[in-house]
């Protein structure tokens, strides 16, 4: 057990850990804190949920100079809902120190956000696209940054994103500390991001598999136009706290979300098309738990830390084992228990198997599940109910009309109506989807431009080109030109 205390952490931030509930570092806390602290560049990979955003924020907290109103602090996150989040947290870490932090994303306004940034925040969370639209208006001062965060930094060097981060880092002096932290880091990747820092240290937490251990992974083997009925009967029957359902394309979850709705779930989607506002209340409604389902693309598969997901649902396979790895991670997180379950065309079965390769993690084979099951599920909610009203006791006023009636009907017969009666039975309505190719084996390269990338960005983020190759650029020859302009 390693104690924050021990990693020489200093007193405020010791009063927000122990406010937050933070008893012992997690091991990437541990093995990067100290890192951080000693102003090293840091490529830390880690499993979803085990604490990265408090392994590179605290020593990002602890460099900043409270009385120097500049940012100094930068975090880059590949979505606006992670930018909030990242920006929440590190707002919880330094309230004792009293540092400002501030989100910055697209689909919010402009003027708001320069408000925002006249404010003099010490630390800054932003999405690449909007951060690089107040470098070029000039409306964000990064000349003073010395610790800058690719969170989620395999995404953010991804194809989609990289030639943003490229410009950004290039605003900021070459003295900076970098830190890189996701829990998936190809190789490829690895490579270029190695050209983008001082000599890093990497650190991966050791463990035999890229998916955590406490959650329960599965998979049922279903024809794509059984899927969505599968998919009902499974939420009957495991009732989850908190679902999130992952479909390929926004159309695709726009549709799942009809056709649940119709069947009487209270579920809501959130893909990039969805107004930013729109984006905001779906997910507040998802945390507050007044909406049980949240359908999603790619969009929700990165970094959301949200308690309550008990089950994820991949109704259709990702095409990548590292969008497996982050989807499935939205669930056990932070050592709490969580399921998985991916849904599997039998022509899939091959991209299956390619998935447990690259994760070294094993999914187990769940029977489709049968209407008889959902059924029992359903009435399984009403007997928990009957049972706990039974231990409740309080039942005297009852007594004497139960009797009569079991005067004249069995009780069995009896049972089974009071039981109908207060189960809410599902609809049944037919829904049918618009139909989608398979999965194919053949993997795109990392450095993709594919529908889900798409989907990653909200409108407005989209100006840029998917479709730029990563120029093969040193860390030197890019700052070249640059020095002395800082
Ligand atoms: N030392 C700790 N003790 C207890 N809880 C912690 C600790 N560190 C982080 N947490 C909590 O664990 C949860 C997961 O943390 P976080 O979101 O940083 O995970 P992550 O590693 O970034 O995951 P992902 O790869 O999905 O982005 C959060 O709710 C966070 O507040
Ligand atoms: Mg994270």
């Amino acid at each position: 057990m390693t104690t924050f205390q021990s990693l020489g952490i200093s007193q405020p931030i010791m009063k927000a850990l122990e406010k937050m509930g933070f008893e012992e570092a997690t091991p990437i806390q541990e093995q990067t804190i100290p890192l951080g602290l000693a102003g090293k560049d840091v490529i830390g990979q880690a499993q979803t949920g085990t604490g990265k955003t408090a392994a590179f924020g605290i020593p990002m907290i602890e460099k900043i100079d409270k009385k120097q109103r500049k940012i100094q602090g930068l975090i880059v996150a590949p979505t606006r809902e992670l930018a909030i989040q990242v920006s929440e947290e590190l707002h919880r870490l330094a309230k004792f120190k009293g540092l400002r932090t501030l989100p910055i994303y697209g689909g919010q306004q402009m003027d708001r956000q320069i408000r925002g940034l006249k404010d003099g925040p010490h630390i800054v969370v932003a999405t690449p696209g909007r951060l690089l639209d107040h470098i070029r208006r000039k409306t964000i001062n990064i000349s003073e940054v010395h610790t800058a965060v690719l969170d989620e930094a395999d995404e953010m060097l991804n194809m989609g994103f990289i030639e943003d981060i490229r410009d950004i880092l290039k605003a900021i002096p070459e003295e900076r500390q970098t830190l890189l932290f996701s829990a998936t880091m190809p190789k490829e990747i690895r490579q270029i991001a190695t050209t983008l820092m001082r000599s890093p240290e990497e650190v991966k937490v050791k463990a035999k598999e890229m998916t955590v251990s406490n959650i329960d992974q599965n998979f049922i083997e279903v024809h794509e136009k059984q899927k969505f009925d599968a998919l009902t009967n499974l939420l009957d029957i495991h009732v989850p706290e908190l679902a999130i359902i992952f479909g390929r394309t926004k159309k695709r979850v726009d549709e799942l979300m009809d056709g649940l709705q119709a069947r009487g779930f209270r579920a809501e989607g959130i893909h990039g098309d969805l107004s930013q506002g729109k984006r905001m209340s779906v997910l507040n409604k998802f945390k507050s738990g007044r909406v049980e389902i949240l359908v999603a693309t790619d969009v929700a598969a990165r970094g959301l830390d949200i308690s309550g997901v008990s089950h994820v649902y991949n109704f259709d396979i990702p095409q990548d084992p590292e969008s497996y790895v982050h989807r499935i991670g939205r669930t056990g997180r932070a050592g709490k228990a969580g399921v998985a379950i991916s849904f599997i065309t039998p022509r899939e079965m091959s991209h299956l198997h390619l998935i447990e390769k690259v994760t070294k993690s094993k999914m187990k084979r769940m029977k489709t599940p049968s209407i008889d099951e959902a059924r029992r599920g359903q009435q399984q909610i009403t007997v928990e109910k009957l049972v706990r009203m039974i231990d409740k006791g309080q039942l005297e006023d009852y007594r004497e009309t139960a009797s009569e009636i079991l005067d004249q009907y069995d009780s069995v017969t009896v049972l089974a109506a009071a039981l109908k009666m207060m189960t809410k039975e599902r609809r049944q309505t037919p829904v049918t989807l618009s139909s989608v190719q398979p999965v194919s084996v053949k993997r795109q390269s990392k450095y993709k431009g594919n529908d889900n990338r798409k989907n990653y960005r909200g409108k407005g983020d989209n100006k840029r080109s998917f479709s730029r190759k990563p120029k093969p650029q040193g860390r030197n020859r890019k700052f070249q030109n640059k020095r002395g302009s800082n």
